[in-house]
């Protein structure tokens, strides 16, 4: 069903005008956008995630206090990883797209981060569904279902904001996503096949601020909650990480070759938590048959991402957390044809590569830099998940505590 030449409809089966706008630009800039995601342009972006949890914590310390030592240290208080690291997350897509980041306390920043929270979440709830079935009906109901609408204008309006800024500013040398497509405007405004267009450019970055934020931040999360069940993984990652990597080298993707048991510990945890558990709902652009299969135009597809990372033909122990799948018997590392956290085929996840490196760097980092403990006191972890468009864990609460 992954190979399926599919259209992209949308998250939610709002309206049409919905559905029409948003992903559809993604697919007409695929190829510009691989190019221009490429590992290497943001891997510096991302690279010192734990000042970035440092500042954060550093938020909470009493006036007057100095940073370094006394911010780490006051990161053994128990505290809920999740603002921290949703917002390291959304900044580094918002680098790549608007070519800065924001502070923590900036209230649009805020609202963008609630915006795409909503958005993601919302569809699971009963509204979600009730609008679902029936949107002629809901459309004249008041409630959560109208707010979806709100918050979609608002990205729209912070976007466009951000472009009329780049146009203002207009930068000799292209640094950013929103410099680079407007570039590409100018480039296409005599072919009147091109999609490069200023609505496509907003909706794009809408798409990859809801693509790139959640997504990787709750994988995040569950790799710490998983630290802190398996404490015993836990110190064979940092153990790993000391015998390869010298304290004060500036950890790069290309470490994971030095590091297969951290590297095997990050597959472990996206295959594991099966955030994306059914992807993203396609719709059939014409009749098609697949396996003896007829699946008809207009036919709504859902890959069963789920079903291919538990499947106990391909994984030993499916329905356990065991870095092991990713390693063979002398300890290397070992890809593995079934796993897709990312989908595969045409629509495979568009920020795979991003996903990979900011994994890769944020947990290798937090790791070399912290234990991380449940608070004093707490015996029992919550390892259910919400139900969602991405499945997350129960908010939780951890205490980082310096190495
Ligand atoms: C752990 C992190 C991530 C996971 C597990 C993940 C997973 C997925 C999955 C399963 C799909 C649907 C593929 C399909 O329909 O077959 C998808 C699509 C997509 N993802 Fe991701 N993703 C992640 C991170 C990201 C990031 C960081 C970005 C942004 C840079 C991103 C942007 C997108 C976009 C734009 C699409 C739609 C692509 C299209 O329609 O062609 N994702 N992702």
């Amino acid at each position: 069903m992954l190979h399926l030449k599919t259209k992209q409809t949308s998250h939610f089966n709002m309206t049409t005008k919905f559905r029409l706008y948003f992903f559809f630009p993604v697919f007409c800039c695929f190829i510009f956008f691989q190019t221009y995601l490429s590992a290497s342009r943001f891997e510096g972006i991302c690279s010192n995630p734990v000042l970035v949890l440092s500042d954060n914590l550093d938020h909470k310390s009493e006036a007057g206090e100095r940073r370094s030592n006394v911010c780490l240290l006051k990161a053994s208080k128990p505290f809920d990883p999740h603002t921290f690291i949703v917002h390291a997350i959304a900044n580094i897509i918002c680098v790549v797209v608007f070519g800065h980041r924001f502070s923590s306390e900036d209230e649009s920043f805020s609202k963008l981060i609630k915006a795409i929270y909503f958005v993601i979440y919302f569809q699971a709830t009963i509204w979600g569904r009730m609008y679902d079935a029936f949107p002629w009906l809901m459309h004249y109901f008041p409630g959560p279902h109208q707010e979806v609408f709100a918050f979609n204008a608002f990205m729209h309006s912070l976007v466009m904001n951000e472009v009329q800024n780049h146009e203002r500013e207009k930068a000799g040398n292209p640094q950013d996503l929103i410099d680079f497509y407007l570039a590409q405007i100018e480039k296409t405004k005599d072919d009147p096949t091109s999609t490069f267009n200023k609505d496509n450019m907003v909706q794009t970055v809408v798409d990859l601020l809801l693509g790139g934020t959640e997504t990787t931040s709750t994988t995040l999360l569950w790799a710490l909650l998983y630290m802190v069940k398996y404490p015993g993984i836990q110190e064979r990652v940092q153990r790993e990480i000391e015998a390869a990597l010298e304290p004060s080298h500036l950890i790069s993707y290309e470490d994971r070759k030095k590091l297969p048991y951290t590297n095997a510990v990050i597959h472990e945890t996206l295959r594991y938590s099966n955030i994306t558990s059914v992807g993203v709902p396609r719709q059939c652009v014409r009749n098609t048959t697949l396996m003896g299969f007829h699946i008809k135009k207009g036919t709504l597809v859902l890959p069963n991402l789920h079903s291919v990372v538990y499947d106990a033909e391909h994984w030993e122990t499916p329905w356990k957390f065991n870095p092991n799948h990713f390693l063979d018997l002398d300890g290397n590392f070992v890809n593995k044809e079934a796993f897709l956290p990312f989908s595969a085929g045409h629509r495979v996840c568009l920020g795979e590569q991003m996903a990979r490196v900011e994994l890769f760097i944020f947990f290798t980092n937090l790791l070399r830099a912290f234990t991380f403990q449940l608070p004093e006191g707490v015996k029992e972890i919550n390892m259910e998940y919400i139900l969602g468009a991405i499945l997350q864990p129960h908010p939780y609460q951890l205490r980082a505590i310096p190495r």
